[in-house]
């Protein structure tokens, strides 16, 4: 029988090998109470000890967190404080530089992603990423988002797919009558867009996206807030900005970073604004530091 668990895709396994509780089982040594209004089955990321070092540099300090099912959960600090680095572990991305090494245990749907078993490429089409710069390869529009499904071989009905992604990406209106223009011709809002197509054409669980605004003027800053908040009814979002308004319009979670890799705090963003546990997560909302 095959299993429906989207962590056996990625990690080749049987659907017995594993625990089936999401990881609810380690909840309970996260920071705050990251399920309050949640069932604990809802955790897809599930983060213990988590620690990160380039060299001898530690970005990461034992972070421990759950990151909750179709909810946005914004990632803030500092510069410098690893809110990149925790993105990048969450698909693997830090494979890519030498210098890093990961200890701790960061589990998808109840896998571990850095077991041996696990391909860091099947776990990346399970969990997306998008960028601070829109980085559209210069193809067509259409054949910048049928990309990764045509190396997957799921060429059948590929029209409708990608003009699906399209469409929950808020693009398709602005560009249906031009799929086979350069995507390099798109605004750069555009492009973020189409960026966000490419990502979710196939069909990912999770979406990371660091500081996906950051380049882009104050108009398509808010489209790309309101298609994150349509996003979040569909897939896991994670994010990281620099920009606390931002993550207090868009977020149901935040997590607080601070200097060293420390998360300091994580609860409801509502919590986190406007009542924070910490001194040194208000001083840094209040802007007295960072
Ligand atoms: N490729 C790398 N090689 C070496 N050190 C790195 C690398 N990437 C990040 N670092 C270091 O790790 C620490 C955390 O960096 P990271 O980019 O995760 O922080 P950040 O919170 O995302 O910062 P910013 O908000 O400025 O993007 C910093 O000290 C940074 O210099």
């Amino acid at each position: 029988m095959t299993s429906d668990d989207p962590a056996d895709r990625f990690a080749g396994r049987s659907s017995t090998d594993t625990t089936d509780d999401g990881g609810a089982a380690m909840a309970d040594r996260t920071v705050g109470d990251p399920t309050a209004d949640a069932d604990p089955a809802d955790t897809v990321i599930e983060t213990t000890d988590l620690s990160v070092y380039y060299d001898d540099v530690q970005a990461l300090d034992d972070v421990s967190m759950s990151i909750p099912e179709r909810r946005v959960t914004a990632l803030i600090g500092p510069s410098g404080c690893g809110k990149s680095t925790y993105l990048r572990c969450i698909n693997r991305m830090n494979d890519l530089i030498d210098a890093a090494r990961v200890e701790g245990d960061l589990s998808f749907r109840g896998k571990n992603v850095y077991d041996d078993d696990v391909d860091p490429v099947a776990l990346r089409r399970k969990i997306g990423m998008v960028f601070q710069h829109p980085n559209p390869f210069p193809k067509s529009i259409y054949d910048n988002v049928a990309y990764g499904l045509r190396i997957q071989d799921r060429t059948e009905n590929l029209d409708e797919a990608v003009e699906q992604a399209l469409r929950r990406a808020a693009l398709w209106e602005e560009v249906e009558d031009q799929l086979d223009a350069s995507a390099l011709e798109l605004s750069g809002g555009q492009q973020q867009r189409l960026c966000i197509a490419r990502a979710i054409a196939v069909d990912p669980d999770v979406i990371l996206m660091d500081e996906p605004a950051s380049a882009l003027d104050p108009i398509a800053t808010a489209k790309i807030e309101d298609l994150i908040e349509e996003l979040a009814e569909e897939y896991t979002v994670v994010i990281v900005t620099h920009n606390m308004q931002q993550a207090a319009r868009i977020s149901d979670r935040t997590a607080v970073f601070l200097t060293g890799g420390e998360l300091v705090e994580y609860d409801d963003t509502d919590t986190i604004f406007e009542n924070p546990e910490s001194q040194r997560v208000e001083d840094y909302i209040t802007g007295k530091f960072g």
